[in-house]
Order: C-alpha cells, then structure tokens, then sequence
C-alpha cells in the first residue's frame, strides 16, 4: 500500500520514523511532508496514487478526494473531522478513522485553566501588577459550589466534568448520548434550556455537524444568569460568536473563554469576540500539549495497522446527517 503523511503531526521525523518502521518492514511504501500546506493542489498532488493518507489541519475537500483515485482511508489526526467531506468519503466507501481519546486531558485542563482565569481575572491582574497597580478590583469567584454545564458528554466532556467535580462543583449536561461515567460521577442530565438557565459555568464539547450549528445562539445565551461564563473548546461554529460578543458587551453575560472560532486563527481584526470584556482568548490550543502529541502519532498508527489488519477502529459516521438533532434529552437519548 501507498501511505502518506500528508502534513507535520506535531511530533518530529524521529519519532514518525519508528512509527513507520513495521509498515515499511511490511513492504509499504510510506511518504512523509514535513511543509505545511494549504493549498487543495498540492494537497492533491499528495494524495496522488495514495491508498492511505494522514492529515491534520488542512481541510480535506471533495476537490482532493475525487483526484485521489486509488484512496481507501483517511486517517484525521484529529479529534473532529469536520474539515473532510465526509460525504464525498462515504459516496466513495473510503474509510475516515479520527485520533478519538489523545487530547482528553489536555482539552479538559485547558477548559479549568480558562475557567479560572476569567473568574479570578488573572489576565487583568498581569497587567495590573506589571504597571504598578493594587489588586483593587480583582476579586473574584470560585468553581466549588457552582453549577457547571456540560453540554456533549462524549470523551472529552465526561473528563471536564470529572475535573470540574475534583473542584466541588454541581455537574449538569445535556448530551445526545448519556455517559455512564459522567452518571457515576454524580452528573445530572437536563434539558438543553435548563442547562442555559441553572449553570454558572457553560462548556461546550459536541462536534461540529450541521445540527450543532449555532446550537448557543442569541436566543439561549439570553436564558443564562447574568454572571454566567461560557467556555468553547470544542468548535468555533457551534456558537452565534457575534451574538456571544454582543452579550458580552451588553452585560448580559459575565465573560467567555473561547478557544476556537469560526475560522481558525489569525482572526481578521474585526472579529466579534477580539473586543468583548472578560473575555479570553486563545489560538486553538486546547489539543496541544507534549503527551497528546505523542499520543495522537501513536493513535494514527495504530488506526493504519488496524485497518491494514482488518478490524479498523476508530472509524468516524461519516455524515452528519446521520444524526438526529435533539429535542429534549428523553426522547433522544441513545
Ligand atoms: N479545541 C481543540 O483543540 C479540540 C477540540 N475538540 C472538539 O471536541 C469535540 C468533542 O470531542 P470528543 O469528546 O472526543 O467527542 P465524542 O464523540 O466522544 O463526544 C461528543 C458528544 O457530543 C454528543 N453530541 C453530538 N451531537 C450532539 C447534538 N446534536 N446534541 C447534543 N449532544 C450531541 C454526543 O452524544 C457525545 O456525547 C470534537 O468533535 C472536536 O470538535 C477535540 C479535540 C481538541
Ligand atoms: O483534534 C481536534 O479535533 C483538534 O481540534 C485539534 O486541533
């Protein structure tokens, strides 16, 4: 078979080597870019005569996978594969397998890191001590004793709500599918209006599909209390980020952290979100730590032999349109 890795995976060449070495043993011919690239035709000429690809950030659009003739799988070393045409994937029976499990911990840790930064204010109190300022105004609040709500209780929202609970926090969340982990945990499933209504703290971590579009839109973010805070490290698109900033500005929300946006970063300077108050932002780095980058190399191998082997795992529903919207948590619980 022909496998490429289409673009750098975070890990250096070393490690992708010995990653590769029992395929190419195997008499695989393994192809290795370590260049960035954005461009669908180079991404194209890549993918040529390719059985297997790797791919990270770049969007997988039609446009490639109907030039890649002999392709059988994709293997995303993502978490979410909304930036590969599943559905072109699917017409063409290739498979789409993800990097499911490698950044648990990692997105979870971030989603508390930038919990407490916006309720104790450390940016603004970083600013303050390095110009000579007192802590007047700083006060801030705590995570034990609040409500948080976890919207998508998959694998990354049942360990935030595990961490959020180690705090002493009250765990709510409305999910498609119900975790039996999350229950173990204490955490309480609700409706999606309920969740809006009763949580201090909101974070999100549902995929993006056409039915999450904008699922926290002007409407129910104006259900949440007036010092709630909402936090998105899931995907930009699931938010209304310009109904966000405006509740922002109004007040009638208390602050976000927003790890992920409508387009991946750098934002143009007109970006809602750039001038919202309490507000923190960062340029989609919830994934990225040491240990998930290693996991994430390891995963995408491992999903390769999986398949080579014929027991893939890991493999992705590969139309959003597969999945029903949900109404209320008791008739869609799966
Ligand atoms: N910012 C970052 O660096 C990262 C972001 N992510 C994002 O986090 C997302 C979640 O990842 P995992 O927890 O591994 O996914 P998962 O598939 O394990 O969990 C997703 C959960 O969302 C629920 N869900 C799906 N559609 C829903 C809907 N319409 N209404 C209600 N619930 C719905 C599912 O039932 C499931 O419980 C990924 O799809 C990705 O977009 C993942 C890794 C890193
Ligand atoms: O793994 C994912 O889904 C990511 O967003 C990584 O950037």
């Amino acid at each position: 078979m022909n496998i490429s890795l289409l673009e750098p995976i975070g890990v250096s060449k070393h490690i992708i080597d010995e990653l590769a070495g029992d395929l190419i043993a195997q008499g695989h011919r393994f192809t290795y870019y370590d260049t960035k690239t954005v461009d669908a035709g180079e991404l194209a000429k890549r993918s040529q005569d390719q059985d297997i690809v790797i791919i990270a950030n770049n969007p997988y659009p039609a446009e490639v996978i109907h030039t890649a003739e002999r392709l059988k799988m994709i293997d995303v070393s993502f978490t979410g594969i909304d930036h590969v045409d599943t559905t072109t994937c699917k017409s063409r029976g290739i498979t789409v397998c993800n990097a499911a499990n490698y950044s648990n911990e990692t997105v979870a840790e971030l989603v508390i890191g930038l919990t407490i930064a916006v309720l104790r204010k450390i940016p603004t109190g970083d600013i303050a001590t390095r110009v000579g300022k007192t802590s007047l105004g700083l006060t801030g609040r705590e995570i034990a004793g609040r409500t948080v709500g976890i919207i998508g209780t998959g694998r990354i929202g049942t360990v935030t709500a595990r961490l959020f609970a180690a705090f002493g926090a009250r765990v709510i969340a409305y999910s498609r599918t119900k975790s039996a982990e999350a229950e173990r945990l204490g955490v309480t499933y609700v409706t999606l209006e309920e969740l809006m209504k009763e949580s201090d703290i909101i974070s999100l971590h549902v995929p993006s599909t056409a039915e999450t579009k904008h699922l926290i839109n002007a409407e129910r973010i104006s259900l949440m209390k007036t010092d709630a805070i909402l936090i998105n490290c899931a995907r930009g698109a699931i938010v209304d980020n310009a109904a966000l900033a405006e509740a922002l500005r109004l007040g009638k929300i208390a602050g976000a952290g927003i790890d992920v946006f409508d387009m991946e970063p750098p934002l143009p300077e007109k970006y809602p979100l750039l001038d919202a108050p309490n507000t923190i932002l960062t340029p989609h780095i919830a994934f990225a730590s040491e240990e998930s980058m290693k996991r994430r190399a390891e995963i995408v191998f491992e999903n390769i032999r999986a398949y080579l082997n014929g027991t893939p795992q890991n493999i992705c529903k590969l139309c959003s349109s597969d999945q029903k919207p949900q109404k209320s948590l008791k008739s869609s619980i799966s």
